[in-house]
């Protein structure tokens, strides 16, 4: 883990200004998520220089790459970090091996052994290809590759699936879960896709006119009951497990979370394997008492953290199991019925989870 990464910006467009303060993670992935013209991409262009801010302090690597107060700004070229847009942007003349070797050449830089890039990225069988011969996840994902080329100290992404259809994002998702997994280096990924959100994010910022909302990690920020995800009907909070053991009889495998043990359905998977599961707020009930008998396989003692009315009937509640949030969606009327408060002693009754890696 290298030391986190210190961003603070202040820049004026008039209409517009970007003021934030933040520290991510020195690895993993920190998504910056918000609305559109919320200031995600000019967030990460003011980390990768495209953007100068009047006043500004940034930190990569424990490198400082901006400090206004010693009138210090280094030019994009000068800072080794890899930035991945919306589109490709392959140079169209050159082959797929082209591409990778046109930035190393360019720069001089040592780069990475790219053998172990393309495996991740599966794009070793498409070296010899032209652009124009690739799908666009295949594309994206040589510009992936391009930019870890490099050997870069962060790597940028501004919404890398949002010109790709559903069926390719679907495709180049689990490339990126791989990356995320063995990369060393932080990422700062720009989404407003909450699925990307689920699977990618380790840390999130939430962004609005400019300004952070709220930053930490994921489930926690998540579960925020003063922030809009939480209010969303698709509200959600992701947890880490690991596949404990596989009863056969049943089609069920165990796994083990922060929070205490899950029966699943069964995984095609060995006992060890790290999983992310989403738990959907609709799918966790609340129960004040530890039902004796009911089909629900997974439930665990929890406490209400706090409580927020919805429109529509709905009551959004906080929740934590041992040191992780929950969120669960239950009607107003249950809410009022079971007399639920903060501080409260419950049962979560988790009906349902997905699997995101
Ligand atoms: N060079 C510029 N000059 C003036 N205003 C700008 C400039 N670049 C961006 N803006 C404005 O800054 C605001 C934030 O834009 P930005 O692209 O950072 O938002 P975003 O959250 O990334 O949006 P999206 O999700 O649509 O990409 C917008 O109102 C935009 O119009």
């Amino acid at each position: 883990m290298t030391a986190p990464i210190r961003a603070e910006f202040d820049l004026d467009y008039g209409e517009f200004r970007l003021n934030v303060d933040l520290v991510l993670p020195g690895s993993g992935v920190s998504v910056l998520f918000g609305h559109s013209g919320s200031g995600k991409t000019t967030l990460l262009r003011c980390i990768a220089g495209l953007q100068k801010s009047s006043s500004g302090f940034l930190q990569i690597n424990g490198e400082v790459w901006q400090d206004s107060e010693r009138g210090l700004f280094l030019p994009t070229h000068q800072r080794s970090l890899g930035y991945v847009f919306q589109e490709a942007n392959l140079f169209p003349h050159l082959s797929v091996k082209g591409n990778l070797q046109f930035g190393l050449k360019r720069t001089g830089q040592a780069g990475v052994d790219l053998t172990h890039i393309l495996e991740l990225l599966g794009i070793d069988h498409l070296l010899a290809r032209m652009p124009d011969a690739l799908s666009g996840g295949e594309r994206q994902r040589v510009a992936i590759a391009r930019a870890l080329a490099l050997n870069p100290k962060v790597l940028l992404m501004d919404e890398p699936l949002a010109a790709l259809d559903f069926k390719r994002k679907q495709e180049i998702l689990p490339y990126l879960s791989r990356l995320h997994r063995e990369l060393k280096i932080p990422v700062v990924y720009v989404t407003h896709s909450q699925q990307e959100v689920a699977q990618l994010a380790d840390h999130l910022v939430i962004m609005a006119n400019g300004r952070v909302l709220a930053a930490g990690p994921l489930a926690e920020t998540q579960s925020r009951l003063d922030m809009p995800l939480a209010q969303d009907r698709e509200a959600a909070t992701v947890w880490q497990g690991l596949i404990q053991s596989h009863e056969s009889d049943y089609h069920l495998t165990r796994v083990e979370t922060a929070a205490g043990s899950l029966s699943l359905a069964a995984l095609p998977a060995a006992a060890g394997t790290p999983l992310r599961l989403q738990i959907q707020a609709r799918d966790v009930s609340i129960a004040l008492e530890k039902p004796a008998a009911t089909s629900i396989l997974n439930v665990l003692p929890a406490t209400v953290t706090g409580l927020a009315a919805e429109c529509d009937g709905l009551c959004v509640v906080g929740l934590q199991v041992g040191p992780l949030p929950l969120l669960a969606h239950v009607s107003q009327k249950s809410a009022v019925v079971l007399g639920l408060k903060t501080g409260m002693l419950v049962y979560a009754q988790i009906k349902g989870t997905s699997i995101l890696n």
